[in-house]
């Protein structure tokens, strides 16, 4: 699988309409992969937030039966009883059957930038603990290389956040503590930290080994770089007759920016 000839570059952005067009196009199949009896985690992000309004109407119209839900977030937690949607903690279950989540960005190894909903790190914990994780994105998140356009998400504790940043540096990064609109100062997550986005202006040539090293920066919880681990990427993709169409790549080097 290719993403169709005719559809705009990742870089390329896409109306707004026609961008959540493609999201929801995607979250509806997305839902097609559940079966009753699951036990689902349900990522965050707008895309997510889709799937998780999708899943909930297939639950009240009673065509899945016992599904629950291991939230991500906050926001995934509240959406999915809005919805309709049981949840349980992590600590309740004993796995997850399948998990959805959204990307910022994906690459032909299904590498994938998350965090731009400041969730990645238990986003990472749910989907690699899922049998299987799907990744839900439209056509602009596929990209030749990670990090050109976005910045990797980093999760630090509070009081190492002078450290860690002068680590970061020292990987040749340009870090910036993500700050909040509405609130001055810097965002704090769901688990109480801080946010760092980090630049990697030339892109990111060694996903894994960047995902491990700032991963070993003391002070570091979890930072938005998923390697080696999603075989399965939704994409809605808007084909050269402006239809929506949604591909599914399920295995590395199937997936063209
Ligand atoms: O990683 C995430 C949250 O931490 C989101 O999945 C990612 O930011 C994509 O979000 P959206 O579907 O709104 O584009």
């Amino acid at each position: 699988m290719t993403v169709a000839s005719g559809a705009p570059s990742s870089s390329q952005a896409l109306d707004p309409e026609v961008q959540e067009d493609l999201k929801r196009a995607v979250a509806k199949k997305a839902v097609e992969m559940v079966q009753s009896g699951q036990i689902v985690g349900l990522g965050t992000g707008s895309t997510s937030a889709l799937f998780i309004e999708e899943l909930g109407q297939l639950i009240s119209k009673g065509k899945l039966k016992d599904v629950y839900g291991v939230a991500t977030s906050y926001q995934a937690k509240v959406l999915s009883r809005q919805a309709g949607i049981k949840t349980l903690s992590l600590n309740e279950v004993n796995r997850i059957d399948v998990a959805f989540d959204g990307a910022d960005e994906v690459d032909s190894q299904m590498n994938l930038i998350k965090g731009g909903g400041a969730a990645h790190t238990m986003e990472k914990v749910v989907d690699k603990l899922a049998k299987k994780a799907v990744i839900l994105v439209d056509q602009t998140k596929v990209v030749s290389q990670l990090g050109l356009v976005f910045p990797v998400a980093v999760e630090v504790l509070q009081p190492a956040i002078t450290p860690v940043l002068r680590s970061l540096l020292a990987l040749g990064g340009e870090p910036e503590i993500r700050s909040a609109l509405r609130k001055d100062g810097p965002i704090v997550t769901d688990l109480g930290n801080f946010i760092v986005d980090v630049r990697f202006p030339n892109g990111i040539k060694d996903a894994a080994a960047l995902e491990k090293e700032i991963n070993n920066i003391p002070g570091v919880v979890e930072n938005g770089l998923f390697t080696g681990f999603v075989q399965s990427v939704l994409v809605g993709v808007r084909d050269g007759n402006e239809n929506v169409v949604v591909q599914l790549a399920e295995a590395i080097e199937k997936i063209k920016p």
